[in-house]
């Protein structure tokens, strides 16, 4: 039979240490049991990237979260991107990276490095040496500062984008108190959220703009264009600020690491990356089995939710040489921070050049980084990232 895992990977002491459960279910086989949710679990890396590829069988339709739509009623409208199966899928894809490409970003990018070299200057404004929440002056500073306008949301209720997220997040996992707790203060947010997404609302030139056009020319109607802005405002900025804010406290921990970035700037881009494959801001999230099928010689039955463990593959020693080391320099392609398949993250190109254009400008401006003090976990059903992050920096 397959090997019961008896943990609860969305306890808040889990959440805070997932470290020991990852060790334990790649151990325990190629697929895990996991009695409390009656959920499979795959957490090494081969049987992870297995599941995204087979996308026909372990679907996305049905949530991605431990809800099962085709049992119980979605809390929103299903995305059409993350939510959806081919070929809905397909078409809604298609219209986003006809927005969401190399090309934007090219077009960005001069303005995203500007913002973060300003913003990097600023801190010293004052003084050489600074102590600063490296969380709310760097990591959510920077997504909340060029996100936003990218997009051509109203420069008045900005705030409402990190709650909103927060809640999808932790909407994926159980109702358990960050799942009430997220319900409460996203649910507030929602509104805004919503109004934001309307046709005809984002600025005009800008993304928001930009992607309504491309989805009416696709023969979307105004909720679906609706709908495919709102799965970027979802998943935009809790993810980056995540990001950004593990490689702040990776390049802090691993000296050697903050160094030989200052050696050479140019690897900002591949310290984000290894950052996203050491940390995963984005832990786990579920498949849900649309057919009968077997994983490594497991039975898993239709209708059984089978939980990935994103961080755990990303360390699986079966695939990674020294994955616990955080090694800037590392070959780091294949990792599924981003996921990986047909779903992989469609906005990893703007994550790429938030984090190379933030950590590139520390790279150039700061002779130190230093974590002061414990830093505070920001717990959520999927995403791992710091609350606060109390540092010392010291200007170049
Ligand atoms: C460090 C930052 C980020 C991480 C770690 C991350 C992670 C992921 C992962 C793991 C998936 C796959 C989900 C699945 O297979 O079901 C995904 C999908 C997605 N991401 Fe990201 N993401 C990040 C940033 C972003 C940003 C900045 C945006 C938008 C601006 C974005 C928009 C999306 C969307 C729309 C999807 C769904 C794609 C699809 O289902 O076809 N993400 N992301
Ligand atoms: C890692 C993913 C689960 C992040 C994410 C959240 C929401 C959406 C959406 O389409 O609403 C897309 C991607």
């Amino acid at each position: 039979g397959v090997p019961a895992v008896d943990l609860d990977p969305f306890s808040d002491e889990t959440l805070t240490d997932p470290y020991p459960m990852h060790e334990a279910l790649r151990e325990a086989g190629p697929v895990a049991w996991l009695p409390q949710y009656g959920v499979y679990a795959v957490a090494r890396y081969d049987e992870v990237v297995h599941v995204l590829q087979n996308h026909e069988i372990f679907v996305s339709g049905r949530g991605v979260g431990l809800s099962d739509y085709q049992k119980e009623k979605p809390w929103r409208p299903p995305s059409l991107l993350l939510e959806a199966d081919p070929p809905q899928h397909t078409q809604a894809r298609k219209v986003a990276t006809s927005v969401f490409n190399p090309k934007t970003m090219r077009q960005i990018r001069a303005e995203f490095q500007d913002t973060a070299n300003r913003m990097v200057d600023d801190l010293f404004a004052e003084d050489s040496t600074v102590e600063i929440d490296g969380v709310a002056e760097l990591a959510a500073a920077y997504p909340l500062s060029v996100f936003p306008d990218f997009i051509g949301l109203s420069e008045t209720g900005r705030e409402n984008l990190l709650p909103y997220g927060n809640m999808a997040f932790n909407a994926f996992g159980p109702q358990n108190h960050l799942y009430d707790r997220a319900m409460e203060t996203g649910g507030q947010a929602a509104p805004w959220i919503v109004e934001q997404c309307v046709v005809g609302t984002p600025k005009p030139g800008r993304f928001g703009a930009t992607l309504h056009e491309k989805a009416a020319e696709a023969g979307m109607d105004e909720d679906e264009a609706a709908r495919l802005l709102r799965s970027f405002l979802t998943a935009g900025v809790d993810t980056t600020v995540h990001g950004i804010g593990a490689a702040l406290r990776e390049l802090a921990e691993h000296p050697e690491q903050w160094a030989a970035l200052r050696q050479d700037p140019s690897k900002a881009r591949a310290a984000f990356d290894e950052t996203v494959r050491y940390v995963a801001p984005v832990q786990t999230f579920f498949r849900t089995v649309n057919e009968d099928t077997e994983v490594s010689g497991v039975h898993l039955p239709e209708g059984s939710k089978i939980l990935m463990f994103l961080a755990a593959a990303n360390r699986d020693p079966r695939h990674w040489e020294d994955p616990d080391t955080f090694d800037i320099s590392r070959q780091a392609s294949g990792h599924v921070g981003f996921g990986f398949g047909i779903h992989s993250c469609v906005g990893q190109i703007m994550a790429r050049l938030e984090g190379e254009c933030l950590l590139g400008a520390l790279a150039r401006k700061v002779a130190s980084i230093e974590v002061v003090g414990e830093p505070e976990l920001q717990l959520n059903n999927t995403l791992r990232g710091w609350e606060r992050l109390p540092m010392r920096l010291t200007a170049a």
